[in-house]
């Protein structure tokens, strides 16, 4: 039978977690806060809840301090029928964790959809491996750079920073996630102005460079835009989705008129995971949700730059995305901000290849600027996966030995 099972962490000072996980089965599908003496065998047996699985974990004392008194805590999981909602992540999200989410100290961790309903959602629509046919770059992480500084230029800056960076050697270029329609670079007129740019430097170089307009606007105009950008040509969109929600995503990635890449960017969706003890996890909400929504990239805090998420998180969302499904094409994570390329032999031990190295400040701010500044990343690169280290690289690459003094990195310079 169709289902949705979702795993929550608990902390419960007594332990009673059969009682509490079967209040929540109970109460977030046939039951409430009190008895319902017309509750029927056959609701029951069809639309409740049922605890599948229990597991108790050690006692923490970072969690008791953070209480102010002991607690239990483990982990239920509680799987939910699929009688109970219409195939589509608002009613699943507000089954699993609607008003449970309002409720005390619950964290939702996963969510185990069985194949008939995972089958219902679309996943990215060109995935790893039709980014990598687009480019034609097999071989390597892909390197993608963010326009930065936009706000107040007209479209001769906007022009000459994509020129820059496509020079440099990026495969992406990426709106940054705050530039939105205004009149001195409307959406369009950047549309238009990327492919004449691009057009050109794969000309001069024979490099291919793709660029990814940011779809901003109201919710309900977004499908018209998006359609109005493949017209025009546009390579990919990037797009705010947690501004938005997850069903719109999915909208855009389900549109056949569309069919674009879709860059999922994760502003705002702080708001909802940083918590050890509330929220959704971040593996779930930028790993799973986002590529069974349809986000063929996906962007999150590495763990080592600027906005750092744990290890941990940033590894879960990684695997989320690439591990082989039988539904869903494997989406690019993007580890990101504040990278530089001294990061660089770190971004691929952590992300391998199948992975895109991604950075604003990192290129711009190279002492050489944005031409260097991605020359320093695609010598990183190819070098370090020639097994040579960041030194020697450097020794051959003055952009990069550039990029290391000024950043760090270097062993010795
Ligand atoms: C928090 S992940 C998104 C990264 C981002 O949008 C960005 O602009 C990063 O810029 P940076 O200069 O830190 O590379
Ligand atoms: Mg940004």
């Amino acid at each position: 039978m169709a289902s949705v099972t979702a795993t929550y962490l608990v902390h419960d000072p007594k332990g009673n977690f059969e009682k509490k996980a079967e209040g929540i089965a109970l109460g977030l599908t046939v039951g409430s806060w009190t008895d319902l003496p017309d509750l029927q065998k056959e609701q029951l047996k069809n639309h409740k809840g049922s605890v599948a699985e229990i597991i108790e974990l050690p006692e923490d004392n970072r969690v008791n301090q953070y209480f102010g008194s002991p607690r239990k805590q483990a982990l239920l999981k509680i799987s939910y029928p699929a009688a109970n909602f219409s195939f589509d992540l608002p009613a699943i999200l507000t089954t699993v964790f609607g008003k449970l989410s309002l409720d005390g100290e619950v964290k939702l961790i996963d969510l185990e959809f069985s194949e008939d309903l995972s089958s219902a959602f679309p996943g990215p629509s060109f995935g790893i491996d039709g980014i990598r046919n687009q480019l034609g770059v097999f071989e390597r992480p892909l390197l993608m750079s963010i326009f930065k500084g936009v706000i107040g230029r007209d479209l001769d800056y906007f022009k000459h920073q994509l020129r820059e960076q496509a020079l440099g050697g990026v495969d992406l270029v990426k709106d940054d996630e705050i530039l939105f329609d205004n009149p001195l670079t409307p959406f369009e007129e950047r549309i238009k102005t990327a492919k004449q740019v691009l057009a050109e430097t794969e000309e001069e170089t024979g490099h291919k460079t793709l660029y990814a307009v940011n779809l901003t606007g109201r919710t309900f105009d977004l499908k018209d835009k998006a359609k109005r950008a493949a017209e025009l040509g546009a390579s990919a969109l990037l797009f705010n989705v947690f501004a938005y929600g997850l069903d719109v995503l999915q909208s855009l990635a389900e549109d056949p008129e569309v069919n674009l890449p879709i860059m999922a960017h994760p502003a705002v969706s702080g708001a909802l995971t940083p918590s050890e003890f509330y929220g959704l996890s971040n593996r779930l909400l930028l790993g799973k949700l986002l590529r069974l929504a349809g986000a063929d990239f996906v962007l999150f805090p590495s763990p080592y730059g600027s906005v750092a998420l744990r290890k941990e998180d940033a590894s879960g969302i990684a695997a989320e995305l690439t591990e082989k499904h039988i539904n869903w094409k494997g989406a690019f994570p993007v580890p990101s901000a504040g990278i530089h390329p001294g990061l660089t032999p770190l971004l691929l031990q952590d992300f391998g290849i199948d992975s895109i190295i991604n950075a604003g400040g990192g290129v711009h701010g190279h002492p050489g600027g944005a031409v260097a500044g991605g020359k320093a990343f695609r010598d990183a690169i190819d070098g370090l996966l020639l097994n040579k280290s960041l030194e020697q690289i450097s020794e051959e690459s003055g952009p990069l030995k550039a990029a290391l003094n000024l950043w760090g990195g270097l062993v010795k310079s």
